[in-house]
Formats: structure tokens, C-alpha cells, sequence
């Protein structure tokens, strides 16, 4: 577990006092294009005075080890040594870019992460999973790699766009369907709107680090965390590879959800009302996602490459009731290609 998590008001000056500490030498704050303009200055007065802002480009193409290469070459330009520090300022692909940047980097400096959207709130910036995206496959390069500390000010939602803020509503729907059915009766009363996220981020994280805390390293239990992510997954690489077909991680898990969770109810493990209960709530905030049924195949194949799988078995994490996620479920190519033509009919 990380050392320090701080959520709300508190988090930048407890970053503040973090930045302080003696035996750091540097610091780094890697930003992308848009909270480099949008968040560093919110930051910037909880900073010490000598520090180097990075800059990569926004958004998921970014997520590559030539990003990697562009901040590994600008910490050794600078000299930084091992007390040296990276506040990773961003989203997730920030978070788990920068995580894996600094994990490497001398085989690895301490970093802080200071999530800036909601999904990097409730899942990215915490669990210690960081890497970047290879050959078109979803996060196929990382280490699991916890940060010195996690500094989550809500604040910075306030800069994002809506769709922005959905995306990251899908995790955090994701961890009520997989184990906490109250919560997703709550979230079904009161849809987004929500004032102030501080309490939804709040319980969202803690949902998430108990079961990192079980299995940090994903042998078990921590699987839960991926439920929806085999095909959604399968469907945000696919996107990916598509120019002008732009898909937010988010969406492509929304999706995933009601895709694995029809695998449920063929499982017998969800009854169909429940199924219709995850649908009805999900189209009621999320477009669905779309593509052509010629397209299915191609879209399946890439859950060959899910890091759950053993050999040639698509383990996949299903719902045996809502707020009760079962992993290792094996499923075939045919059963996720099965489950996007029902998505697709829909
Ligand atoms: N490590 C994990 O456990 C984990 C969990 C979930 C998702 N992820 C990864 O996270 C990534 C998605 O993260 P994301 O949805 O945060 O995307 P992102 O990092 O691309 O951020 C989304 C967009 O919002 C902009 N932005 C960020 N903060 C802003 C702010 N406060 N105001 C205005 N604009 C802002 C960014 O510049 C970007 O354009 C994916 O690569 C996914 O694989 C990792
Ligand atoms: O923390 C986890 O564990 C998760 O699976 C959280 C997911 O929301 C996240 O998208 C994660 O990056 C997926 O990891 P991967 O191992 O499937 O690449
Ligand atoms: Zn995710």
C-alpha cells in the first residue's frame, strides 16, 4: 500500500509538507498538454520553488514508451538521482505512465500521484498498476509499483468535460457491481448527479485498495477490478486502431459491462432482470458504443491478449449477483464475439 492517501482539502498541503521532506533532491511534475494549462496552477503554490515541469501530449495516443523515452531523457538531462521525485499531475495515462517512468527510471525513484480526473480519482492513481500501452494492446507494458503517496483534490474536476467525468463514472459503478449492491441501488436513485464527489471518490477508493490489499499482485481476488475490461478492452484497442472513431476508456468498460454481464446470465450466475437492471442504468448515462457486425471478430480477438488469461483460456470476470463479482470464469472467443452481437443488437 501506498504511504499516504489523502482526499479533499487537505491533499495539496499534505503534498506540500510530502515535498518538504529532506531526503528529496528533485522534483519533477509530469503533466500533459491539458493540466499542464488547466491544473499546474492549482498546484503550483504547494510546490517547492525549485521544480521542472514535463509536458507530454493529452490523451491515450500518448500512452507509449516513446513518451517514456521523452521523459526518461528529460530526467537524465536534468541529472536526477535517486531522491529524486515525480508528481505525476493528470489522468490516468499521466498516472500510470509517469508510475511506470519513475519505476524504471534507475530502476526507480519515488512518485506521487495527484489524479485530475474522476476516473484517475477512483481507480488509476491508486492499486499501484502503472504502464503503457504496445503494439495496440491495453497497458501491455508495466510493473505493479505502489507510489509514495496518492493526493486526490477534487477540485480539479471542475476543468472537466463531461464526457471526461462519465468515463470515470463507469469504474466507479464497476466496483458497486462487483461487490457493494447498495451502492449501486444508491447510484441508480441518483444517477450523476452529484454536488460534490468528495464521498463517492472516498468510497470508491476504499472499495478498491481493500481488495488490492488482499491480492496487490493479481493472482486472486484483484481480478474483481477487471470486470468488464475483457471486452471493454477488447473494444477501446479495437477503436484505438480506427482514426475518428475516438473511444474513452470509460465507455469502452460501460460497454464491457453489459457485455460480460449477459455472459452472467448465460453462466446462470445473474437472472435476466438483474442484467436488465445494469443495461437500463448504463444507457441512461452512456451512447452506445458503436460498430458494425462485420467488425465483431476482429474486436473479440484482441481479449486473446487479456493479461487474466492462462494460455489459450479468456478468464473473465462475471457478476454472480449484483455486488457479487466471481473471477476466473473461462469463456470462449466465440462467447465475447456472442456477447458483442448482443451488445450490438440492442
Ligand atoms: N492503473 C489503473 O488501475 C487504471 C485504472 C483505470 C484506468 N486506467 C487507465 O487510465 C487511462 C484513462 O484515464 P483518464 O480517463 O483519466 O484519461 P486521460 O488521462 O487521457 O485524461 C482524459 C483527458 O482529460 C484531460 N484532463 C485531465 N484532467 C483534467 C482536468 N482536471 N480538467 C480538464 N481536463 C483534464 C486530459 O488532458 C485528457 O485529455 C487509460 O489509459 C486506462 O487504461 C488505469
Ligand atoms: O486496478 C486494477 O486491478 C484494475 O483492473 C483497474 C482497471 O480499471 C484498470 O483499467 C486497469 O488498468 C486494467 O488493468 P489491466 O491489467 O487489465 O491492463
Ligand atoms: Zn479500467
Amino acid at each position: 500500500m501506498n504511504e499516504i492517501l489523502q482526499i479533499g482539502a487537505n491533499a495539496l498541503p499534505e503534498l506540500a509538507s510530502f515535498l518538504l521532506r529532506p531526503a528529496i533532491s528533485q522534483v519533477f511534475v509530469l503533466t500533459d498538454a491539458n493540466t499542464h494549462r488547466l491544473c499546474y496552477p492549482l498546484l503550483a503554490p504547494y510546490l517547492p520553488e525549485q521544480h521542472t515541469v514535463l509536458e507530454l501530449p493529452a490523451g491515450e495516443e500518448a500512452k507509449t514508451l516513446a513518451s517514456c523515452e521523452t521523459v526518461w531523457s528529460a530526467l537524465t538531462e536534468h541529472r536526477a538521482d535517486r531522491f529524486a521525485v515525480l508528481v505525476n499531475l493528470g489522468g490516468g495515462v499521466i498516472t500510470d505512465l509517469g508510475g511506470f517512468c519513475a519505476a524504471l527510471y534507475k530502476r526507480g525513484i519515488r512518485f506521487v500521484q495527484v489524479p485530475t480526473t474522476l476516473l484517475a480519482q477512483v481507480d488509476a492513481s491508486v492499486g499501484g498498476k502503472t504502464g503503457v500501452d504496445f503494439l495496440g494492446f491495453k497497458n501491455q507494458l508495466g510493473v505493479f509499483q505502489e507510489p509514495a503517496g496518492v493526493f486526490i483534490e477534487p477540485r480539479f474536476l471542475q476543468t472537466l468535460d463531461p464526457r471526461q467525468l462519465k468515463s470515470g463514472y463507469a469504474e466507479i459503478v464497476k466496483h458497486s457491481l462487483i461487490a457493494d449492491a447498495a451502492a449501486f441501488e444508491e447510484q441508480r436513485r441518483t444517477g450523476m448527479f452529484v454536488d460534490d464527489w468528495t464521498a463517492t471518490i472516498e468510497a470508491s477508493v476504499a472499495l478498491k485498495q481493500g481488495i488490492v490489499a488482499q491480492d496487490p499482485l493479481e493472482a486472486g481476488p484483484r481480478k474483481l477490478l477487471n470486470f468488464g475490461h475483457t471486452v471493454g478492452h477488447a473494444l477501446e484497442s479495437y477503436l484505438l486502431t480506427q482514426p475518428g472513431r475516438e473511444i474513452l476508456h470509460g465507455e469502452a468498460v460501460a460497454a464491457g459491462i453489459i457485455c460480460e454481464a449477459w455472459l452472467s446470465v448465460q453462466r446462470g450466475l445473474l437472472s435476466a432482470a438483474e442484467l436488465d437492471q445494469v443495461e437500463t442504468f448504463l444507457f441512461s448515462v452512456f451512447e452506445k458504443v458503436h460498430f458494425v457486425s462485420l467488425e465483431t471478430d476482429a474486436i473479440a480477438e484482441y481479449a486473446l491478449q487479456d493479461k487474466k488469461n492462462s494460455g489459450a483460456t479468456i478468464n473473465c470476470t462475471l457478476l454472480e449477483g449484483i455486488g457479487r463479482g466471481v473471477y476466473d470464469q473461462p469463456v470462449t472467443l466465440h462467447d465475447v464475439a456472442e456477447s458483442l452481437r448482443y451488445y450490438h443488437r440492442l
